[in-house]
């Protein structure tokens, strides 16, 4: 498995008690599987996402990346584990608006330590690869807001994670640009094999997903599977 998470409990300090955000979730999912998460506001949703990426710890359970448990690690080890295992989406494309689409790639791997002339063609193709081909020389003011969410895929994809980490990727997009964007985690997921987490409102684009989750009050469950991708 990619990613495992096992009974995590996670709660955060609120005045004198704790609020429990994560109530004994287990989940798990493996290379090219792309899971989606459901639920109303304020059931812990993004509170499960960074966890799977190592950005908190839980107060207990296991979580396993690329078949390492995370939890006896030091924090300068957790940070490696993510920066070369997880690739992290959120919902507002984080550009840096002087960087062009390719060195939005190349400034995270010149972070990984790595030579950035050798990369620009793997950059490139990593932009086609997100239906960005020609597109590299932009920057984020000259990108459609569906682009600018290509390019954050194809950035937390440098790197090659086993883990994609991917917060409502949709919310700020229109339907047509939302379809586009779940239809491209699907087809990523499966030519890089990810495993992919992905939180969303829209349920409409479920049926790109391999497994669908339900969070309640922190609590985790199945939802019915749905249907395999159309084509
Ligand atoms: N830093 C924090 N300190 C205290 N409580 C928090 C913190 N972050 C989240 N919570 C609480 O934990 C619970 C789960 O929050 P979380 O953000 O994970 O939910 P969510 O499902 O992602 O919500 P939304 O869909 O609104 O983004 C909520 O009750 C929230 O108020």
């Amino acid at each position: 498995m990619s990613i495992e998470l096992t009974d995590i409990t996670l709660t955060y300090p609120d005045g004198d008690s704790r609020v429990t955000a994560l109530d004994r979730v287990s989940l798990a999912a493996g290379p090219g599987e792309l899971h989606a998460v459901v639920g109303p506001s304020g059931s812990g949703k993004s509170s499960l996402l960074a966890v799977a990426a190592a950005l908190i710890r839980p107060d207990s359970g296991g979580v396993r990346i690329d078949g390492q448990e995370a939890s006896g690690l030091s924090a300068a080890e957790l940070s490696r584990l993510r920066m070369h295992r997880v690739g992290i989406v959120f919902q507002q494309p984080n550009l840096v608006s002087s960087l062009t689409a390719v060195e939005q790639l190349l400034a995270v791997e010149h972070m990984r330590g790595r030579p950035v002339r050798s990369h620009r063609a793997a950059a490139e193709r990593m932009l086609a690869a997100v239906g960005l081909a020609g597109r590299g020389h932009r920057r984020p003011a000259q990108l459609s807001g569906g682009e600018r969410q290509r390019v954050n895929i194809a950035r937390a994809l440098t790197g090659s994670p086993r883990v994609l980490v991917v917060d409502e990727p949709t919310a700020a997009l229109d339907h047509e640009r939302g379809a586009g964007i779940m239809d491209l985690l699907a087809e990523v997921t499966a030519e890089f094999g990810t495993a992919t987490l992905v939180v969303t409102h829209d349920t409409e684009y479920l049926d790109r997903a391999g497994a669908v989750w339900e969070m309640r009050d922190g609590r985790l469950s199945a939802r019915a599977a749905a249907a395999a991708a159309p084509g």
